[in-house]
């Protein structure tokens, strides 16, 4: 049991190191480029764990406004490419990572038929969280563009801090597991310095701070897209865990 879930989550840090290559947003749905053998038997492989069907969250939809697509372009064309190592690399997001392993009753227990990444639940396109994450060459740092949605109101007209939590947690929990999946959040802390407008676009960045044994201690800030606002920072603690460590309930 214990070796098969393992099994599951080396492939799924496999997933997220991908070294996906550069999509041009004019073509959100065209299929990636692979650079080697390697990469295109690792993408095969994959699809064993996910529907042909699968939708990647992070790739443009019409709900994006200027700035999340600007933001979007300028990152993705710093990306790795056929005849070029890119800066960043873009991590494809889907709403269920485990929802096509197959390991019998004791994988069940913790994949629900239901179950769904609580950041891409929402049918709607742009009513809650829009963003996309890449991460940089030597994985020590990750930007996210974020694009908030009405649907994460808090004090009126403003994103909700449990929202900005939710994406800084996604961020530093995403660059986590490429370093260590795979890994659980021990601690979160969150610094609020000015509140977000619904519907901006802002970064969200994450940077590795250090590396202690099974620790991994990342720090956080969100920010306007020109860099000039400060509205969040923080610190997260993350353990890598044993995955048997999922099944103790
Ligand atoms: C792979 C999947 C990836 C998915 C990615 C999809 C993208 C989305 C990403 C979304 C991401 C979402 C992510 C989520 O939402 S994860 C969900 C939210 N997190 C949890 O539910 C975690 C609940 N807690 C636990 O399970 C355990 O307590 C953990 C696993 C954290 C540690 O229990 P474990 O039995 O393993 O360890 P230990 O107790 O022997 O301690 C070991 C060491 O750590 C130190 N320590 C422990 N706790 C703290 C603390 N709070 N502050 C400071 N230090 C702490 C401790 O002192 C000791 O230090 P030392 O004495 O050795 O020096």
């Amino acid at each position: 049991m214990a070796k098969n879930l393992f099994r599951i989550f080396r492939s799924f840090q496999s997933f997220v190191s991908l070294p996906f290559t550069k999509n041009q947003v004019a073509h959100p749905c065209a299929s990636v480029a692979f650079r080697t053998t390697f990469d295109r038997t690792m993408v095969q492989a994959l699809a064993s764990f996910f529907s042909p069907k699968s939708r990647d969250f992070s790739l443009p939809n019409s709900s994006w406004g200027e700035e999340m697509i600007r933001l979007y372009e300028f990152y993705n064309n710093q990306c790795e490419g056929e005849n070029h190592g890119g800066e960043w690399r873009r991590l494809p997001s889907y709403n269920r990572s485990l929802k096509y392993a197959s390991g019998g009753v004791y994988l069940s227990k913790i994949i629900q038929s239901k179950a769904r990444l609580f950041t891409r639940n929402i049918r709607e396109p742009g009513a809650a969280f829009e963003y996309v994450v890449f991460v940089s060459k030597d994985e020590q740092r990750c930007v996210c563009v974020f694009q908030s949605g009405h649907l994460l109101e808090g004090p009126p007209g403003h994103v909700h801090g449990g929202a900005i939590a939710t994406m800084i947690d996604t961020v530093t929990g995403s660059h986590a597991s490429i370093l260590s999946a795979p890994v659980m959040t021990a601690n979160l802390n969150i610094n609020y310095r000015s509140p977000i407008p619904l519907g901006n676009t802002v970064l969200v960045e994450s940077c590795l701070d250090k590396r202690e044994g099974r620790k991994l201690f990342i720090s956080c800030k969100v920010t306007s897209t020109d860099g000039s606002k400060l509205h969040t920072e923080a610190t997260a603690l993350f353990l890598s865990i044993n995955v048997s460590h999922l099944l103790r309930g």
